[in-house]
């Protein structure tokens, strides 16, 4: 299965889903064969960022807005050093790239990145499709356009459910992001990188933080031997069920007092760890225009989202945890999913959305704001109010 660059013309490509519907279209990017699980994105705008951020990581990613491609692809842009997601479904890719930052298109873009992408006119008809029965296994191919055949690759193939992906995207070295030149250094946090989006830890360093990022498999000891002023936990792709060990990590953390913000699957992961359950959503959340309600302002965000699951929890009010009590802090007003999570006795929050807004509107950056502050009343003896995560002031 090793893919290759398009030559250009219109080579016939298939797309066939796990429940045996088949759309055909052509090659766009390169040529071969891929499988993983189809999702759909509704962002009208960022589909470099979409293409990099390592959540994706396994996944087949559908674009709804119809033309992709129009501002080409820059060395800027990306969130992580490569495209993560495994194939890519667009109705009309843009013919030339008209942006002054652009240094490639997409279709070279992703052929270089052997990136296995389908072009076809029914991008509406498959996500009414996904959106009714639910995101599943699927395949692209340029090799074998039997759709039948093609089907029984994609039933042998493994599932998201159960998937433990995030030692597959984390780096392997740690390393550090300080702030820019012209910002003091106030804190220092260790960020757990189970899939981290370049923009979070951009994000902590212009507010102050010079950020030590560790891989996936960090232990406790190795966070909390850097004596951090407060520790992160990244989004990420994968089964938050499968997520034992970050959980582990986690609990210590708490244990410790430590203040902790969590980031998607850093939100299902504090919800894990405060021994809520996670779930899978049918289709999923992924998308730039999310509204998303504060529970105690009744203040909504417009938010960026990727997620597949959602962490299962009582939505009426505070209740008890191993850490004392938590609530839940932000729903979906689509959908009433769980958007994030409050400890009421440790300095500890997360949510389920993306507040770096990479791709997406920066409603939610007070919460990156609302981090600092923890770790400024954790690490200020004379206050008293470092040991909860206060709502944010929206
Ligand atoms: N962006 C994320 O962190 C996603 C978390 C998890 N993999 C999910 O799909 O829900």
């Amino acid at each position: 299965m090793t893919p290759q660059a398009a030559s250009g013309g219109a080579v016939p490509a298939v797309l066939v889903l796990e429940d045996g519907r088949a759309f055909h279209g052509r090659s766009f990017g390169a040529q071969g064969e891929t499988l993983g699980e189809i999702v759909f994105n509704t962002g009208m705008t960022g589909y470099q960022e979409t293409l990099t951020d390592p959540s994706y990581h396994r996944q087949i990613v559908v674009m709804t807005a119809p033309h992709i491609g129009n501002t080409g692809v820059n060395d800027d842009d990306p969130e992580s050093g490569r495209i993560w997601v495994c194939g890519y479904v667009v109705r009309e890719p843009a013919r030339i790239s008209s942006n002054w930052r652009a240094q490639r298109t997409l279709e070279e873009e992703l052929a270089r990145q052997n990136v296995v992408a389908i072009a076809l006119e029914g991008t509406r008809a498959l996500t009414r499709h996904l959106r009714d029965r639910g995101a599943m296994r699927a395949a692209i191919s340029t090799v074998e356009t039997d759709p039948e055949r093609l089907r029984e690759r994609v039933l042998a193939s493994p599932r998201m459910t159960g998937a433990d992906l995030a030692r597959e995207v984390s780096t392997t070295e740690p390393y550090t992001v300080r702030p820019p030149a012209g910002v003091p250094t106030r804190f220092r946090v260790a960020a757990v990188d189970l899939g981290i989006k370049a923009m979070t830890p951009q994000r902590l360093a212009e507010r102050g933080c010079e950020v030590t990022v560790l891989p996936a498999g960090a232990t406790a000891e190795q966070i909390l031997d850097l004596r951090p002023d407060g520790v992160f936990f990244s989004n990420g792709p994968g089964d938050p069920a499968t997520a034992d060990e970050p959980v582990a990590v986690m609990r210590a953390v708490l244990e410790a007092h430590t203040p902790l913000f969590g980031i998607c699957f850093g939100n299902q992961i504090l919800g894990r760890a405060l021994e809520l359950g996670t779930f899978k959503l049918r289709f999923g959340h992924r998308g730039v225009n999310q509204p998303v309600q504060d529970v105690h302002t009744k203040r909504v965000h417009i938010t960026s989202h990727n997620h597949g699951f959602a962490v299962d929890a009582p939505v009426d009010g505070p209740f008890e945890t191993p850490y004392g009590r938590a609530e839940v802090s932000h729903v979906d007003l689509n959908d009433g999913v769980v958007e994030g999570l409050r400890l009421l006795d440790r300095p500890a929050f997360s949510v389920q959305y993306h507040p770096e807004a990479a791709a997406g509107p920066h409603d939610a950056a007070e919460h990156f704001d609302a981090f600092c502050d923890l770790m400024a009343a954790s690490t200020d003896p004379s206050s008293s109010s470092g040991r909860s995560a206060e709502p944010a002031q929206s």
